[in-house]
C-alpha cells in the first residue's frame, strides 16, 4: 500500500513516465506515518554514498510493520558487524585521524547500529600489543584501523600473531603455516600512503570504507612471513621493498613532521643520490597457476586467477611436500647490482601510483610479483619511476625483470662468503677493488666483519633497508614465504553493478 502510494505520485510527478523519483522531505503533519530506509549507491569511481529514501505509510501499524520486518532481515545478514573494536592512530598523516572518525564514521556506525569499542593509541604498537595480549576478541565481529599502512600493519600483527599463539602454532618457524584470523580487518585511511586501503577498495574515501564494514563485504588477503635465519621479523601485505623504497622509508622517518609530503622529498633526494646494492635474489617460481605479472586485467573481487592459483586447505599440505621435494630444483637465483628489489604481494596502488607498483598482482593468489630493477642510468630509472604513476608498462625496460613467485631470499653481497660468489667474479672484483678508494676499502673491511660477526649484518651502511608495508626491517639478508590468509572488509568492487543495498530501516 505504500509503496502503491508512492508510486502513484512518482508517475503523476514523472509525466507518465513510471519512473521512481525522490519525495521531497515533509513535515511530521504532513506525512505522520512514513518510514526511511538508507542505502548505499556507487558514485564516482570506487566511491560509495549513502542515500536515503523515504516511504510513506497509509497507519502507524503498516509503517510499524515494514520497520519491523526490514530491521528483522537486516538482523539476519550473518556477514554484518554489530560490534567493532576500533583503533585510531592520532598521529597518522596529516593527524586528522580521530575528526574523520568522529565526524564521518562514528555517524554511520551508529546509524548501522553498530557498537563500538574505541582505543585512541597513545604510542607506537600500542594496538598490536593490546590485540596480542589483552583484547577480549570474542566480543567483537572484528577490528577496525583508522590510520596508515603503519597502522593497519600493527593491527594485523596483533591479530595474526594472537591467533598463532591461540592455535599452538609458532611464528618463528619459517615453515610454520600461518593459522587463519577469525576476525575481518576494516581500514578507515587517515594516513600518509593508505595503499592497502587504495588497493583493496580502489579508492582512499573514509565514507565508502566505512561503508563496506557496515555491508559486511569480505575479501582474503595474501600475507608474506619475512624470516632472518629462523627468527621472525614481520608480516608483510603490501610492499617489500630494498634499494629506492627502503631508502626513501629510512629517510621520510627523519622528516615525519612535513607529514605526507616527506616522502616526495625523500623520494628525490633518494633518485639524485642514485644508490645500487649488492646481492643474490633467490626466488621459488609459482609454476601451475593462470595469469602474469604482464597481464592487463588488474585483480577484482571474486577473482577467478585467485580463486585457482590459491590452494585449497585439504590442498596445502599435498603441495606443501610437492614444492620442498622440488624445491632444489624449482629454485633460481639471480645475482647483481640492483637499484631496488620490489616483492609486493598486491597492485600498491596508491595515489602516487594510480595502477601500482604491479598493476596486475593478485590480492589473494599466494604469490607475490617480484621486481627487479638492475643498475641502470639515472635517466633510464627515471623512466621505470615515472611509469609507476601512468598506465605504460614499467616492466618494458631492458633492466627490469618481474617474476611471480611463492617465496624468495635475498643475501646481500657484504653477507655472502667468499665460496658463494664464483672465482671470476672474485678476481674481477679483486681488480676493481685495488683501484677503489678508502671508502670503498672500508666497504670491504664491513663485509669481512658482517661476516665474521654476524650481528653486524643490521644495517651495515653499505646495505640499504627492507621497507615493509612502510616499517623498517632490521635485517637486509631475509627470507619470505607467501601465504592466503587474511580477512578484510574491503574489497573491490569496482566491476559489480550498481548497488542497492538496504543498510537500515528507521521510522520518521
Ligand atoms: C622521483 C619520482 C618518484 C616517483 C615514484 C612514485 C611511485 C610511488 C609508488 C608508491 C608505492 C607505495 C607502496 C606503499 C608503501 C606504504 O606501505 C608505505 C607506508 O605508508 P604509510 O604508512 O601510509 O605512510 N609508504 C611508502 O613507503 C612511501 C613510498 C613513496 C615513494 C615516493
Ligand atoms: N599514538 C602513537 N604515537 C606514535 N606513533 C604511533 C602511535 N600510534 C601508532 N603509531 C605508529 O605510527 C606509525 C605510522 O602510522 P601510520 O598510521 O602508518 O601513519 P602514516 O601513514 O602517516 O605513516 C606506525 O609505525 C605506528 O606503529
Ligand atoms: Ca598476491
Amino acid at each position: 500500500m505504500c509503496t502503491s502510494r508512492c508510486t502513484s505520485r512518482c508517475t503523476s510527478g514523472a509525466k507518465g513516465s513510471r519512473r521512481w523519483q525522490k519525495i521531497p522531505q515533509r513535515d511530521d503533519e504532513d506525512s505522520p506515518h512514513a518510514f526511511t530506509v538508507s542505502y548505499v549507491q556507487r558514485a564516482r569511481r570506487a566511491a560509495w554514498r549513502l542515500r536515503d529514501v523515504t516511504f510513506l505509510c497509509a497507519d502507524a501499524a503498516l509503517c510499524g510493520r515494514w520497520v519491523r520486518t526490514l530491521t528483522e532481515q537486516l538482523s539476519a545478514l550473518a556477514q554484518r558487524p554489530r560490534r567493532l573494536l576500533v583503533y585510531i592512530n592520532p598521529l597518522s598523516g596529516k593527524r586528522h585521524g580521530e575528526r574523520i572518525y568522529r565526524h564521518k564514521v562514528a555517524p554511520l556506525f551508529s546509524r548501522a547500529n553498530i557498537s563500538t569499542s574505541v582505543i585512541v593509541t597513545q604510542h607506537a604498537n600500542h594496538a598490536r600489543d593490546h590485540l596480542r595480549t589483552e583484547a577480549e576478541l570474542q566480543n567483537y565481529d572484528g577490528v577496525v584501523c583508522v590510520g596508515g599502512d603503519g597502522m593497519f600493519s600493527e593491527v594485523m600483527h596483533g591479530l595474526v600473531l594472537r591467533t598463532q599463539r591461540d592455535q599452538g602454532r609458532d611464528h618463528h618457524h619459517p615453515d610454520q603455516d600461518l593459522a587463519q584470523t577469525g576476525l575481518r580487518i576494516g581500514i578507515i585511511p587517515a594516513g600518509s600512503t593508505d595503499c592497502i586501503c587504495f588497493a583493496t577498495v580502489g579508492a582512499n574515501d573514509p565514507v565508502t570504507s566505512s561503508l563496506h564494514i557496515i555491508v559486511g563485504d569480505c575479501q582474503p588477503m595474501d600475507v608474506c612471513s619475512v624470516h632472518h635465519g629462523d627468527a621472525f621479523l614481520r608480516y608483510s601485505v603490501s610492499l617489500l621493498g630494498y634499494g629506492f623504497y627502503g631508502d626513501v622509508l629510512s629517510d621520510s622517518e627523519r622528516r615525519r613532521w612535513m607529514g605526507p609530503a616527506r616522502y616526495d622529498v625523500s623520494g628525490v633526494k633518494k633518485f639524485l643520490s642514485h644508490r645500487y646494492y649488492e646481492g643474490t635474489v633467490s626466488y621459488l617460481p609459482a609454476s601451475d597457476v593462470l595469469g602474469t605479472p604482464r597481464d592487463r586485467a588488474p585483480c577484482r573481487t571474486g577473482c577467478v586467477v585467485c580463486q585457482y592459483n590459491r590452494p585449497l586447505e585439504e590442498e596445502k599440505e599435498g603441495k606443501l611436500k610437492m614444492e620442498e621435494s622440488h624445491e632444489g630444483l624449482a629454485w633460481r637465483s639471480v645475482r647483481g647490482k640492483f637499484l631496488a628489489i620490489n616483492a609486493v604481494s598486491m597492485s600498491c596502488a596508491c595515489p602516487r601510483s594510480p595502477q601500482g607498483l604491479s598493476p596486475a598482482a593478485h590480492l589473494a593468489d599466494g604469490t607475490t610479483d617480484l621486481i627487479l630493477v638492475r643498475n641502470s642510468s639515472r635517466l633510464a630509472f627515471l623512466r621505470h619511476l615515472l611509469r609507476h604513476t601512468s598506465k605504460d608498462d614499467q616492466f618494458d625496460l631492458g633492466f627490469v625483470e618481474v617474476h611471480r613467485v611463492r617465496r624468495f631470499r635475498f643475501t646481500p653481497r657484504f653477507c655472502q662468503s667468499d665460496s658463494e660468489l664464483d672465482l671470476q667474479e672474485l678476481l674481477q672484483e679483486k681488480e676493481q677493488k685495488e683501484k677503489e678508494v678508502a671508502g670503498s676499502q672500508a666497504r670491504r673491511i664491513l663485509g669481512q666483519l658482517c661476516r665474521e660477526h654476524p650481528a653486524c649484518c643490521r644495517t651495515p651502511p653499505c646495505a640499504s633497508c627492507w621497507n615493509c608495508d612502510g616499517e623498517i626491517l632490521p635485517h637486509a639478508d631475509i627470507q619470505v614465504r607467501y601465504t592466503t590468509l587474511l580477512l578484510l572488509f574491503l574489497p573491490l568492487l569496482l566491476l559489480l553493478a550498481p548497488l542497492l543495498l538496504l543498510l537500515l530501516a528507521h521510522s520518521t
